[in-house]
């Protein structure tokens, strides 16, 4: 039988790069990584693929607001949505062009995603989720004066704006997720999926925050009993003291070892921690799977054990 994949992939990455952060820009970090993805398919792996939206749905958000005298502004949730769009539309466009070279007709769908969360989560009143650019301190104080928005680092990386980040609970559309699984490379909870609250009458109503697409796919990774939940980024490797002289880069971590990193902080919050928690929840979930950490362009090798950061249950 086929190896379930759910393959999630970063939205700093995807905007990474010489390209840098414009759509034409992503649309070529897309391109390559499509061509990956393909194959993937070639080797016969059933397939899902979650996009992280950090980038993207900051710069919307920011678009929306700044065009408030003209349109009114965007809520939050629909920037969210719109960011499933484009994403999704550039893997689309990516994964048809990568397949069709190999001779693989194989559909690609996007399946605009609502997650629900719990509206009493306690990360509504602590932002964690790093959205949009990167500023310098100086940058990021005056716009915590001007604009109200909550600051913080990003991983030594610069100060970048952060929201709340309610943990995902539950699919909305994930029963046609299950039925397309088999026919098609399904695009879903890109950005996590689009946080909605359940009210008592059973509707949806959407919310203010951005979930962590880790987390989302980790969900839909056991939802559909995926063998291997594989985490896109821009780093080949998870690394303890990341960033200094003595950094070490992991070829395998057991949950013990992860339990035991994470508690002496090594894994950066809004980054690199919710993979490695995410990777852990998901070889805890089943002690039989295994979930990878890698770069977008390391995806095969990783498979074939040549690299990545493998995390298993037991060591
Ligand atoms: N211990 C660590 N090991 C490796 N990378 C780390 C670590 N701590 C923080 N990072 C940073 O986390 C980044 C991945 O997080 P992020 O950019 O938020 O991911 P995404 O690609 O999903 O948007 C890496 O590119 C790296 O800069
Ligand atoms: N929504 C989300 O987790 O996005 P990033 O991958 O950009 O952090």
């Amino acid at each position: 039988m086929a190896e379930k994949i759910v393959l999630a992939l970063g939205g700093n990455a995807l905007q990474s790069g010489k390209e840098g952060a414009t759509a034409e820009g992503q649309r070529l970090v897309v391109q390559r990584t499509c061509e990956s993805i393909a194959q993937l398919n070639e080797r016969g792996y059933e397939m899902a693929i979650v996009h992280g939206n950090g980038p993207q749905v900051g710069r919307i958000v920011m678009a929306s607001e700044a065009a408030k005298d003209i349109t009114p502004a965007m809520p939050f949730d629909v920037c969210g949505a719109m960011s499933q769009g484009y994403i999704g539309y550039h893997l689309q466009q990516g994964l048809k062009y990568a397949l069709n070279k190999r001779n693989q007709s194989f559909p690609v769908v996007t399946i605009l995603t609502q997650m629900i969360v719990d509206g009493q989560d306690p990360a509504f009143q602590d932002p964690t989720k790093p959205i949009g650019p990167f500023y310098t301190r100086e940058e990021a104080q005056v716009l915590e004066k001007e604009k109200g928005y909550v600051m913080k680092e990003d991983s030594k990386r610069g100060y970048r704006r952060v929201v709340a980040s309610p943990l995902p609970q539950k699919i909305v559309e994930i029963e046609a997720v299950k039925e397309l699984w088999p026919h098609a490379i399904v695009i879903t909870c890109g950005g996590g999926g689009i946080p909605v609250i359940e009210d008592p009458t059973g509707a949806l109503n959407g919310t203010a925050a951005v979930i962590d697409k880790d987390f989302a796919a980790e969900l839909l990774a056991e939802q559909v009993d995926a063998d291997i939940l594989i985490i896109l980024t821009e780093v080949e490797k998870v690394a303890v003291n990341f960033n200094r002289p003595d950094q070490k880069d992991l070829d395998h971590l057991s949950l013990l070892e992860a339990h035991q990193y994470c508690k002496e902080g090594q894994f950066a919050p809004g980054s690199m921690l919710p993979k490695v928690q995410a990777a852990m929840k998901f070889v805890r979930s089943n002690p039989s799977k295994r979930a990878i950490i890698t770069s977008l362009d390391k995806a095969l090798e990783a498979l074939d054990g040549k690299t990545g950061t493998v995390f298993t249950f037991n060591g």
